[in-house]
């Protein structure tokens, strides 16, 4: 699907451009809710899930734009949930992880689906898919499992058939979760708009706008869940990716670019 209604925001438009979104989010603060996707749009995509780097700096502008927000800013990211924690250490932001199927409560307790014996069953085989297949890079989430093709773009029929064959083995309660590169066996108990929809019936996100950044497949879930609440959906990518969200930005430094912005005018 072509997106003919994705707007350049960082580009002067009639109706909105990124600089107003901003000066929106600064001077009302009260009135929005800000959730981000993590790889691709906080941080900069790298060869190896464990190769990202987070940028000196953004922790703090996070954290500073998330008490100008009274709280209401969270990350809605595909890793697990304990993992994004590390990246943001000693922080501890609202996070729903693995796709939002795991999500931490105000309480600090969270809500996850149990793996099933089938699931850790199938999980265990794919750990074996690099001797089949080296290059191939199995990353174990726990409740998930991802398979990467990113160094070897060549057997990504290999890995799409080999998921095919697992996802049926696990049968109930999974579904096969395509994202960049990667194919991941996740559960099917909810997805990053349900992830958000949660949020936002509780407090500090309760009665805000929603404004969503995302860069995947994944996050299209989150796009139209904003799109029906009259929010903002902002694509991180080229102009000619598909997606139903409604603003584009280029790419991630553009993310934390506005973020240190707003961070930055808030304090004056
Ligand atoms: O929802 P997200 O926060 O964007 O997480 C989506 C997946 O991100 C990671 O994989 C992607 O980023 C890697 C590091 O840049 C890259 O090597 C890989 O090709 C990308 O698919 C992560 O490893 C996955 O678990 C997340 O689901």
């Amino acid at each position: 699907m072509t997106n003919a209604q994705t707007t350049e925001i960082s580009e002067p438009s009639p109706r909105e451009t990124i600089a107003n979104l901003i000066a929106s989010i600064v001077s009302e603060p009260e009135r929005y809710a800000l959730f981000f996707d993590i790889d691709g749009t906080l941080l900069d995509l790298a060869e190896t899930p464990d190769a990202i780097k987070v940028p000196e700096g953004l922790t703090d502008d996070l954290i500073a734009l998330s008490a100008h927000l009274n709280g209401a800013l969270a990350l809605v990211t595909g890793r697990a949930l304990s993992y994004a924690d590390t990246l943001f250490s000693p922080h501890r932001f609202p996070i729903a992880g693995l796709h939002g199927t795991e999500r931490r409560l105000l309480d600090g307790n969270i809500i996850r689906a149990e793996p099933t014996a089938e699931f850790l069953e199938v999980k265990q085989r794919l750990a074996t898919l690099p001797e089949s297949f080296p290059g191939v890079l199995v990353e174990d989430k726990g409740a998930a499992v991802a398979v990467h093709f990113r160094q070897v773009p060549e057997l990504a029929n290999h890995v799409g058939e080999a998921m095919r064959v697992a996802i049926a083995k696990v049968g109930a309660g999974y579904t096969l979760q395509h994202g960049k590169m990667v194919l991941e066996i996740r559960p099917d108990n909810a997805d990053k708009g349900g992830a958000l929809e949660a949020y936002l019936a509780e407090p500090p996100f309760a009665g805000r706008i929603p404004i969503a950044f995302g860069d995947d497949v994944t996050d299209e879930a989150m796009f139209k869940l904003v799109n029906a609440k009259g929010g903002k959906s902002i694509h991180i990518g080229a102009p000619t990716d598909s997606t139903i969200a409604r603003k584009r930005l280029s790419r991630p430094q553009a993310v934390r670019d506005m973020i240190a912005s707003i961070v930055r005018k808030r304090l004056y």
